[in-house]
């Protein structure tokens, strides 16, 4: 290819990435007009909001991507002058493109995924100056010891910990004491072994930042299963034991929900303590994010509880493994999140047990889980809402609509148990009859046909995406009535019909009648 024609699909590029920003812009134009109509209803504003903040996002990176392809282009230009004796570059065309091509994909990717961080420093400049800020600001906190509490080993054990040779080791060796301790705190929680899974997500792939945090904590309910590691090591084998769990966090979405997130070292070192922050980071950032989480770096010889706030260091507390009232330092870090509570209490009510694996998905105001019920065996699905209480009304709403259209329309509203709502203290959930699969297994046209059944029989969903049908049986089965209506006017239907219709020809390029 010669230089001129790499020039001409740079500047192809460009026009390509001018006529992207001016979509982009006319979205937001358009969604500025949504937003200063009058009658919003306040879910709606925010919807509007967030998506006008999602486009801003987008056009920025869409415009580092433009001024990057306009210093290509000059440097392709500069590349045409005559060399004056110099040597040409060692760098060919097709590597001056490939390079292109490979940058152009990574902000792609990052446009992409622009609710992950990318962070700017190496793991361990950045260790090292969280260290310094924290030894300024005091908020680096030696635990002393209660000679009168239980540690978390003793030191006999301690001295076992010191023979450990590999990190793996280190791990297999601490994961049962952490276990114990989450038992005896009796909130339901669990231990997993992630060492060898990426579950971080990160802004460019593949990264070169550490993505796989040693152990995670959680509730199995966030937890996708792995099974264990291959691994040589005959020591580490004798280590491991049956019952050592292996998983990941089930879903990004779920990450505000992460009991603790770990990294086991031989010794810590800034790089180890950069990993960590890094950590904390990602999970702090963009949309869904929690404004805080809990973390923990540990070595042969002690232990850092390290709490991250918005993706900074908030307090860091380090405690030897043998120190007295090491325990309850570890069990009391642990955070308690609503969302665990209510899936407990949900599971005691309903008589329900939940294990990995049952993640079904999230909307915005509910987390669905599959669920199996003792009494019966069934498996059904648990939608779980909480932190406001509007979320609690608007789950009971949802409840009775749902009832109703069930009554009315049985073939194709999904089904609630009897008595199948609770509200507790911090959330509520409700106990829908089956488990569908994604609407990816569904022809097109039997989508739109269900939906033109519900109509037939008086309802008005309220709330049409393709996400809101599952399949169940073969055939769809709607889902999410918390914004059905059965009094409306005959046009509402129309327009739903429409919204529909485009949604499909979007999703399957097909023309629905
Ligand atoms: N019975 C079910 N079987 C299988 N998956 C389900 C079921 N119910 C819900 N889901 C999954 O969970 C996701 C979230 O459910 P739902 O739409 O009810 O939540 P939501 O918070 O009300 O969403 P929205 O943002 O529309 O208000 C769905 O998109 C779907 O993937």
């Amino acid at each position: 290819m010669s230089s001129t024609s790499d020039l001409d699909e740079v500047i192809h590029s460009i026009k390509k990435v001018e006529g992207e920003i001016r979509t982009v812009e006319a979205s937001i134009q358009a969604v500025d007009a949504e937003l200063k109509k009058d009658g919003l209803r306040e879910k709606d504003v925010d919807y509007y909001r967030e998506k006008e903040r999602q486009l801003r996002e987008e056009k920025n990176k869409l415009r580092e991507k433009e001024n990057k392809l306009r210093d290509e282009k000059m440097a392709l230009q500069e590349k045409e002058k005559p060399t004056d004796g110099r040597p040409p570059s060692s760098e060919t065309n097709a590597d001056l493109i490939s390079k292109l091509e490979s940058k152009l994909d990574e902000m792609l990717i990052a446009v992409k995924h622009s609710d992950r961080a990318t962070p700017q420093y190496s793991p361990a400049v950045l260790g090292q100056d969280e260290m310094t800020q924290l030894m300024q600001f005091k908020d680096f906190q030696v635990f002393e010891g209660k000679d009168d509490q239980p540690s978390i080993l003793s030191i006999d054990e301690a001295r076992a910990l010191a023979r450990m040779r590999t990190e793996h080791q280190v791990v297999a060796f601490i994961m049962p004491y952490l276990q114990d301790i989450l038992l005896e705190e009796g909130n339901n929680l669990s231990v997993y072994n992630s060492e060898e899974y990426k579950w971080i997500e990160t802004s460019s792939e593949p990264s070169a930042f550490n993505e796989k945090p040693d152990l995670l904590i959680s509730h199995p309910a966030f937890v996708n299963r792995k099974i264990p590691f291959q691994c040589d090591d005959e020591h580490l084998k004798k280590l491991r034991r049956l019952n050592d769990q292996y998983g990941v966090l089930a879903a990004w979405e779920l990450r505000s929900f992460i009991g603790l997130t770990c990294e086991a070292k031989l010794s810590i070192s800034d790089a180890a303590f950069g990993d960590v922050i890094n950590y904390g980071s990602h999970i702090c950032f963009g949309k869904h994010a929690p404004p805080m989480t809990r973390l923990m770096l540990f070595d042969k010889n002690e232990f850092w509880l390290v709490q991250s706030v918005k993706g900074a260091v908030g307090t860091v507390v380090c405690s030897k493994w043998t120190h007295g009232g090491s325990r309850k330092l570890l069990k009391d870090f642990i955070p308690k999140h609503w969302m665990v509570k209510v899936i407990h209490q949900a599971c005691e009510k309903f008589n329900l047990a939940i294990d990995c694996d049952s993640f079904l998905g999230s909307g915005a105001f509910g987390y669905v889980f599959r669920v199996n019920r003792l009494s019966d065996g069934r498996q059904l699905a648990l939608k779980v809402t909480g932190g406001k209480e509007k979320n609690i009304c608007r789950l009971e709403v949802e409840y009775t609509r749902m009832m109703k259209a069930h009554r009315m329309c049985p073939g194709e509203v999904m089904g609630v148990e009897e008595n199948g709502f609770a509200d507790f203290e911090r959330g509520a959930a409700l106990l829908m009859s089956q488990v569908g699969e994604h609407f990816s297994s569904l022809s097109p046209q039997s989508i739109m046909d269900s939906l033109k059944n519900l109509h037939q029989n008086h309802i008005l969903h309220g709330d049409i995406r393709l996400e809101n049908v599952v399949c169940v049986d073969g055939k769809p089965c709607w889902i999410d009535f918390a914004d059905t209506e059965f009094d409306f006017n005959p046009r509402s239907q129309a327009a739903e019909r429409e919204q529909l219709r485009g949604l499909i020809k979007e999703q399957y390029e097909y023309n629905a009648n």
